[in-house]
């Protein structure tokens, strides 16, 4: 990697239409990337940059262009930074970031980039890129990346019950307040209540990291996917103690509990005189992902009763899209709330501190690029006056789908 410190970041050189603007959002777990490929650029197409991003299961929408350019969507594991920074280099992103307009004569290049890697990379991205990163709040890009996304994006939120998604009308002039629940490592609850307007109500440790690095340690998976996988086929009632277990296979109805809820969750695991070896992987990572999913929508419920917030949006690369997972969050924001409250997901779940990082590039004085809060939704491919950035969505929701935009 040491050649990466000796890329040239000479922004003279680039013409204006090649440089590709960057965010980053460095978490605990993943690193995800934004950044914005004009059509007339040198970017590298969907299939190259799939396969250069094929270990996390990448994909790219394949529609034709349309409008002026695309904004694309990566991620890689935050333990394998050397991938990302390799990526990045190839693709010559590190040159889309923005020059200090305060010392024109400056080349110094930077990006903006948010979550606690920022800090702590950010002398590895000097080191390896010769580029700065330019630091932005990662509670404020939460927001602002859901924002852009529920007032701009066709069909972002959805609803999961019972196995059945259905997309949300979401009017932008009644979007909040709402409940901004991001599921990463840890969890982060956020009260939203206007663009720039919020406040970090809650959070808690049990999160994706736990999820993950439990089911790690118990079932010896060794990706995130697999675990994930595993936890469809298996039956969580091996492990769990249900409330059947305890009052002799009868309901304790009069404090309203079925015999099949769970009384605690692996709580058979006391009495079965079983060792790990006993359980079946499969069983675990359903245990596993129905108590940290259960933990979750019953703490997003109850911060969503404390105010009063009718809208719960769930989000963070631990969702994934998955059934189980989403429909155990709704099932438990349902149940807790007796009906009065919603839990949504979004399609670009991950990537909202990436966008919203990317969107702060509006507050630099740049001279190609400004990120327009898309005032309506349908429809969004409106004609560009000015240098504003308007999306459409097309194709189904994956890791990398690219949204259109023009510049
Ligand atoms: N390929 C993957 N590798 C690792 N974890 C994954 C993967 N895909 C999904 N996950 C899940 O997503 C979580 C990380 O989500 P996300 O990227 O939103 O958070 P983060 O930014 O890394 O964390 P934090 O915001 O707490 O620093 C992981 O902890 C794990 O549960
Ligand atoms: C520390 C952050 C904000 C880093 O993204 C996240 O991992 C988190 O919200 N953790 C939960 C911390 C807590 O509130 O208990």
């Amino acid at each position: 990697m040491d050649h990466l410190a000796h890329v040239s970041n000479q922004p003279n050189s680039q013409p204006q239409s090649q440089i590709s603007h960057l965010a980053l959002d460095i978490g605990g777990s993943l690193i995800k990337l934004v950044y914005f490929c004009r059509y007339d650029d040198n970017c590298r197409d969907d299939d190259e940059l799939r396969s250069q991003n094929e270990s996390l299961g990448s994909e790219s929408d394949n529609s034709r262009p349309v409008l002026g350019g695309k904004l694309h969507f990566a991620k890689f594991e935050t333990s394998k930074i050397n991938d990302c920074l390799e990526f990045i280099h190839s693709m010559k992103l590190h040159l889309g970031g923005f020059h200090d307009c305060t010392a024109p004569s400056s080349d110094k290049i930077f990006i903006k980039a948010t979550g606690g890697g920022a800090y702590k990379f950010a002398d590895l991205f000097k080191e390896k890129l010769g580029v700065s990163l330019d630091k932005e709040d990662e509670m404020e890009c939460l927001v602002t990346g859901a924002n852009f996304l529920l007032k701009a994006v066709h069909q972002e939120a959805f609803t999961y019950l019972d196995g059945q998604k259905e997309f949300a009308q979401i009017d932008p002039n009644d979007l909040y307040p709402y409940l901004l629940v991001n599921i990463g490592s840890g969890v982060s609850m956020i009260k939203v209540d206007g663009d720039g307007k919020f406040e970090r109500v809650s959070g808690t440790s049990l999160g994706g990291g736990t999820f993950w690095g439990l089911g790690r340690l118990l079932t010896k998976c060794k990706n995130f996917d697999e675990l994930l996988e595993l936890s469809h086929q298996g039956n969580n009632r091996v492990i769990d103690m249900l409330v059947g277990d305890i009052y002799g296979g009868t309901d304790y109805a009069k404090i309203g509990l079925s015999a099949t809820t769970i009384a605690s969750s692996f709580g058979k695991a006391i009495s079965d005189n079983k060792g790990l070896v006993d359980y079946k992987p499969e069983d675990i990572s359903r245990s596993l992902l129905r108590m940290i999913s259960n933990n979750i929508g019953q703490i997003s419920y109850l911060n969503a009763l404390r105010f009063g917030l009718k809208r719960i949006f769930f989000a963070g690369f631990f969702i994934r899209g998955h059934a189980y997972t989403m429909d155990t969050i709704s099932v438990a924001v349902n149940f807790w709330s007796k009906g009065e409250a919603e839990a949504m997901f979004l399609r670009h779940e991950g990537f909202l501190g990436a966008l919203g990082a990317f969107m702060s590039y509006e507050k630099q004085c740049l001279d190609g690029l400004t990120v327009n809060k898309i005032p309506q939704r349908f429809p969004i491919s409106v004609s560009s006056a000015g240098n504003k950035i308007y999306c459409s969505m097309n194709g189904k929701s994956n890791d990398n789908e690219s949204i259109e935009c023009t510049v």
